[in-house]
């Protein structure tokens, strides 16, 4: 797979409005870079659990968040379903990237015309790791407070994401590959759209990366103090 021209290019898109694909924003050292970075984030206390949802079963995701620790469904200082550790800091660089991709997803005079885009101020990073297998059903992010754009970061093995629209779980929906470097956006009219991962496409990344499976960062601004 790796190494193989593409049969064609992957261009940037915005599959509904305010919801931003930027195939390959990540070089190869970010992307390293980050799966370090996912691999201390991960480590107890506070580290990386599957969640269990209200309805008793796990998800197939592993999670560890930074800044604020998501539940099902609230956000909290602490790992309240878990270790009861204090969740680790959002890391400052990790902010200063999500702008850069907002205005790489919206362009510079694009910023002023989303809500929350211009003054992004992110305090929260969800990290899922997607081992061979895993999914999320269709969900929305609605624990935040506001109404700023979420940065999704895709590494690894690529994946069949769906977006879908704001008011049923059900179609109309897109379906489009995120692969290992890929950004995705969504902020404006798609900020509350239901979305989830159909399935990983395992074996896809780069051996390279010395990663299992697909990981997914998505940097948030939580409105809370
Ligand atoms: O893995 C992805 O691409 C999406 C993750 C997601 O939707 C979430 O963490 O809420
Ligand atoms: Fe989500």
């Amino acid at each position: 797979m790796t190494g193989e021209p593409l049969p064609f290019p992957r261009e940037p898109a915005e599959p509904a409005p305010g919801a931003v694909h930027l195939p390959d924003w990540l070089d190869a050292a970010e992307q390293r870079a980050l799966v370090e970075a996912c691999r201390d984030w991960a480590r107890p206390p506070a580290g990386m659990r599957t969640v269990r949802m209200p309805t008793g079963g796990h998800m197939s995701v592993s999670t560890v968040c930074l800044g604020w620790h998501w539940y099902p469904y609230g956000y909290a200082r602490t790992v309240v379903d878990g270790d009861g550790a204090p969740v680790k800091p959002f890391p400052p660089q990790l902010g200063a990237l999500a702008r850069r991709a907002l205005a790489a997803a919206y362009g510079p005079d694009g910023l002023a015309a989303v809500p929350g885009a211009a003054g992004y101020e992110p305090d929260i990073a969800v990290v899922n790791h997607y081992p061979h297998g895993a999914r999320m059903g269709l969900h929305k992010d609605k624990e935040e407070r506001v109404d700023a754009p979420v940065v999704s970061l895709s590494i690894g093995d690529g994946c069949v994401f769906r977006l879908g629209n704001t008011e049923t779980r059900t179609r109309p929906w897109t379906d489009l590959e995120l692969r290992s470097g890929d950004l995705f956006v969504f902020g404006g009219p798609a900020r509350f759209a239901y979305h989830g991962v159909v399935k990983t496409l395992p074996g896809t990344a780069d051996p390279a990366l010395g990663l299992v499976g697909r990981l997914n960062i998505t940097v948030r601004q939580s409105g809370l103090v």
